[in-house]
């Protein structure tokens, strides 16, 4: 669904965000996209959306290049950007004009949602706090059913019954044709949610695997006393360590995104 190949991007002559990035994905995942602070993350969703034009490289979504922009495309994608304006005009009103660029838009889960998140449609987008419009948003964003769904940073502005719900919502209502890229620094948001996770560093996709993958090499564990020997990672908590080792335990445990994103970025090739 998502073949990017050899893609480069630079805002400038002076600082390449993005670099040789290679990525391939098939649909039916929810993908967690986390980096550090300007590992590129924002940009990377704009050139997937084909908001900005790769210096060099080719991005294909679904048989497209997402520059061209064609009407086609811009129907199987939809991208909620960490920063949005919304017309000033109500629920109701928004959700009838936009959604007629969505084919497969359900116009049922729209308000279903909206009530989830405690929203009234007459209201008048003008008036809403910016985690209201968030939510707006992002129940826009799910009933669209389209392909492609990028969301920046969701749950910035969510408060924690909205964050629940958030997560509980987009667990609920994904298809097996859709691909959901989430891109955070809330790793807890989205910790029970994904089931694929990417890192972004140094300008290109420094892991790439997926979360059943991660507990079927790795064990999360929490120990009083730390073993050298077997521990690739470790941190610090009250009363002793969190580590991942090579699995050996029997049972499956959580992965801790958290402390395997600290890891990664500690250093990544013990991983790969
Ligand atoms: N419009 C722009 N013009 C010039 N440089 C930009 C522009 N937007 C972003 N950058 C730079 O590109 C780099 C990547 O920014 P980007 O916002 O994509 O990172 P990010 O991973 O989303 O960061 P964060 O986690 O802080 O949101 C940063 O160094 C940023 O300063």
């Amino acid at each position: 669904m998502v073949s990017i190949n050899n893609l480069q991007f630079s805002y400038s002559k002076k600082a390449t965000i993005l670099d040789q990035l290679h990525l391939e994905l098939d649909a039916g995942k929810i993908v967690g996209v986390l980096g550090k602070n300007g590992a590129g993350k924002s940009t990377f969703f704009k050139l997937m959306s084909g908001l900005l034009q790769p210096k060099k490289g080719t991005i294909d979504i679904l048989g497209e290049n997402p520059f061209s922009r064609y009407p086609s495309f811009l129907s199987k994608l939809f991208f909620v950007p960490e920063e949005f304006e919304l017309p000033p005009i109500p629920i109701r009103t928004f959700i009838t004009s936009t959604s007629k660029f969505y084919p497969r838009f359900d116009h049922r889960l729209v308000y279903e949602l909206l009530e989830k998140f405690d929203l009234e449609d007459n209201v008048n987008l003008k008036g809403l706090s910016y985690g209201q419009k968030k939510k707006v948003i992002i129940a826009f964003a799910l009933a669209t059913k389209a392909e492609l769904i990028l969301m920046d940073e969701p749950t910035n502005g969510l408060d924690i019954p909205s964050k629940d719900i958030f997560r509980k919502i987009m667990a609920g209502h994904f298809e097996e044709d859709q691909l959901i890229m989430i891109s955070t620094h809330q790793v807890k948001d989205i910790d029970t949610i994904i089931d694929h996770l990417i890192v972004l560093d140094n300008g290109g996709v420094i892991y790439n695997e997926s979360i059943f993958d991660l507990t079927q090499k790795y064990d999360f564990l929490k120990v009083q006393q730390l073993k050298v020997s077997d521990t690739l990672y470790a941190e610090p908590i009250l009363g002793g360590y969190k580590t991942i080792a090579p699995k050996q335990e029997q049972e499956d445990t959580q992965v801790d995104l958290e402390l395997f994103f600290n890891a990664l970025i500690n250093d990544y090739k013990k991983f790969i």
